[in-house]
Formats: C-alpha cells, structure tokens, sequence
C-alpha cells in the first residue's frame, strides 16, 4: 500500500512513503481499524468479553468473535495509559482471537500508575510523559 521511490535519496536507497495510505480513507482503514468497543452491549455480532480495572472502576470490553484473522499483527493504540487495565484488556481479547499483539502505544503516559509494568515483556511506546 505504501509508495516506494527508487534511488531516492541516494541511489541504491528504495524509499518507502506513507503518506499516500494517510490521504485515501479506504486505504488508511485497512491499515487502522477499530474493532474492540469500550462500550458492553454495543456491537451486533457474538462478541467476546473482557472486563478489567480502572484507575476509577470497572469496565468491559468487547470485541467481535469474527473480525479478526488468526495471525494478524495488531498495533494496541490509546489515548492515555494509566493503570494499564485497559490495553492489557484488549490484548486478552486479541490473543484470544488470534493475533498477535505487537506492542502498545499510548499519547500519554502517566509515570507513577504502572501501566507500562502491567503486561512484562509487551512493547509501550508513549509520545509525553506526566
Ligand atoms: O491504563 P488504564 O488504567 O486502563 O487507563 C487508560 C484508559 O482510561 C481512559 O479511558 P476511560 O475508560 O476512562 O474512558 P474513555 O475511553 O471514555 O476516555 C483512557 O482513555 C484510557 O483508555
Ligand atoms: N488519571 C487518569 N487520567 C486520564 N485517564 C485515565 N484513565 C485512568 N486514569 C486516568
């Protein structure tokens, strides 16, 4: 899917581009696709369930039993990781499907709940800390 330049910037280099795949709606959903719901009760089809703990609670997550292929790589993206229940969730689901979870990467991480250390051995990447 992604653009590919030969000899660009130097020659013998093949460039591969992505913003190609950022400016086509189908061709980015392919590649991002949002498919556990946060929200119990919610999706149609026979669902597979996960409940876990918040920093404030509860909650469930849900995740279609069909909609992932054994194998696939899945990349975990969220806002915040705090307590790292909910992305520990979504692996539960996901493994439990079939994939194979390639890492986790969050936009903020907050340092001291222990999140990152929630999962051992699973990739976090986060952009700022707090
Ligand atoms: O690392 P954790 O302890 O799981 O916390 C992080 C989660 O908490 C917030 O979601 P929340 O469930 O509060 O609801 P929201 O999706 O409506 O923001 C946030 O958006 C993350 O998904
Ligand atoms: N302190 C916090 N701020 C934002 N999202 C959260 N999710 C769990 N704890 C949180």
């Amino acid at each position: 899917m992604c653009a590919s330049f030969a000899d660009y910037p130097k020659t013998g280099i093949v460039f591969k581009e992505l913003t190609p795949v950022f400016a086509d709606g189908a061709a980015l959903r392919q590649m991002v696709d949002s498919v556990v719901s946060a929200y119990a009760g919610k999706l149609p089809r026979p669902v597979s369930a996960e409940a876990y703990a918040l920093e404030y609670g509860r909650a469930t997550l849900e995740l279609h039993r069909d909609d992932i292929t054994s194998g696939t790589r899945v990349l975990i993206l969220d806002d915040v990781l705090a307590t790292g229940g909910t992305p520990g969730a979504a692996a539960v689901l996901l493994e439990r499907a079939g994939a194979v979870v390639a890492g986790v990467g969050v936009v903020l991480e907050i340092d001291e709940l222990p999140g990152r250390n929630n999962r051992p051995g699973r990739e976090v990447v986060s952009l700022p800390h707090a």
